[in-house]
């Protein structure tokens, strides 16, 4: 199973251009997709999802024209939004044997079969009969994913699933993510870096609409090797320093500003090399991009 996506591009009636020609090819397995707030990934991942239309491009999925076949897709298909409301006075059975039946799956055992599989897979057998109103914010969000997995979808995508969790329910989310089969396309949308370093073989960095990077994490970070140097500045130095350098992010350790910046040889004295991580790669692409396009403009 592989998606393809050309040229897709929108603009929103307002005149934010939220997806400028994007390119992309997924295949089956867990796909990062990461970029900062308002990049555009909700975007691109509710057009995957058939849920609005883009003004320009084509997406495939296996054969199958996505955006002119859309009720086979969503047959496919298995989406967890950013925001999702429940009945909270509803159970969680009574939730999810809804939308089993929303999804098609008409026959009772096979219902309850699913429903039994998913909750065991999900961890929330014990809830199982308690109202959706009272959950945490980890038991919501994995009942979201029982919820994307009901009728065994090829394509399931999942929109910042573990912004707002807290460790113990992210960890658990994410076990819950790798443990989908293997032969599934499973899209990831994030900005957070180390969900996608401890998930996904293959990512994609999306910035102002674009993507600026694609590969796998290796690939990036074995990119930036002998390419990265940090120093502790001082903060009023740091215009100067993002005037004449590539500073790709500013961190403060114990409370000091330190810098990594992209050189090809050591920036000046007091720099010293530093091994970089997926969060170099994506703070190198995403301020590269910024800088091309200031220069551009
Ligand atoms: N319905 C809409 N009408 C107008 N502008 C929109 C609409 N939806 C999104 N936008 C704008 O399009 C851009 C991309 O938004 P999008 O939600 O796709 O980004 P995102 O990467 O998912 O960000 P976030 O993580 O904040 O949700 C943003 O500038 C956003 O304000």
């Amino acid at each position: 199973m592989r998606l393809t996506i050309r040229d897709l591009s929108k603009t929103y009636p307002n005149g934010v251009r939220a997806l400028r020609g994007v390119d992309l090819t997924i295949d089956a397995g867990m796909f990062g997709l990461l970029g900062p707030n308002g990049a555009g990934k909700s975007t691109l991942m509710r057009t995957i999802a058939t849920l609005q239309e883009p003004d320009r491009g084509a997406i495939d999925l296996g054969g199958l024209d996505v955006l002119r076949n859309k009720p086979a897709v969503r047959e496919r298909l298995g989406y967890l939004p950013q925001e999702f409301g429940l009945y909270p006075n509803l159970s969680a059975e009574h939730v999810l044997d809804h939308f089993a039946v929303l999804k098609g799956i008409t026959d009772a055992r096979e219902r309850r079969a699913q429903l039994e599989f998913l909750f065991e897979q999900t961890n929330l057998g014990a809830a199982r009969k308690l109202a959706v109103g009272g959950f945490s914010g980890g038991m919501k969000q994995r009942l979201g994913i029982a919820i994307a997995l009901l009728g065994a979808p090829r394509l399931i995508i999942v929109d910042e699933p573990t912004a707002g969790l807290d460790p113990t329910e992210r960890h658990r989310f994410l076990n819950l993510l790798s443990d989908i089969g293997h032969d599934v396309i499973v899209i990831l949308g994030t900005h957070i870096v180390e969900d996608v370093a401890e998930l996904c073989p293959k990512f994609a960095i999306l910035a102002g609409g674009e993507i600026v990077y694609t590969g796998a994490p290796e690939a990036g970070v074995a990119e930036l090797r002998g390419r990265l140097w940090r120093r502790v500045v001082a903060k009023a130095e740091l215009p100067e320093l993002a005037a004449r350098l590539h500073v790709i992010s500013t961190r403060l350790v114990t409370g000091r500003p330190v810098v990594h910046v992209h050189h090809f040889e050591a920036p000046g004295p007091g720099f010293e090399p530093v091994a970089p991580d997926l969060e170099d790669v994506y703070f190198y692409h995403i301020t590269r991009a910024t800088r091309l396009a200031a220069r551009a403009a």
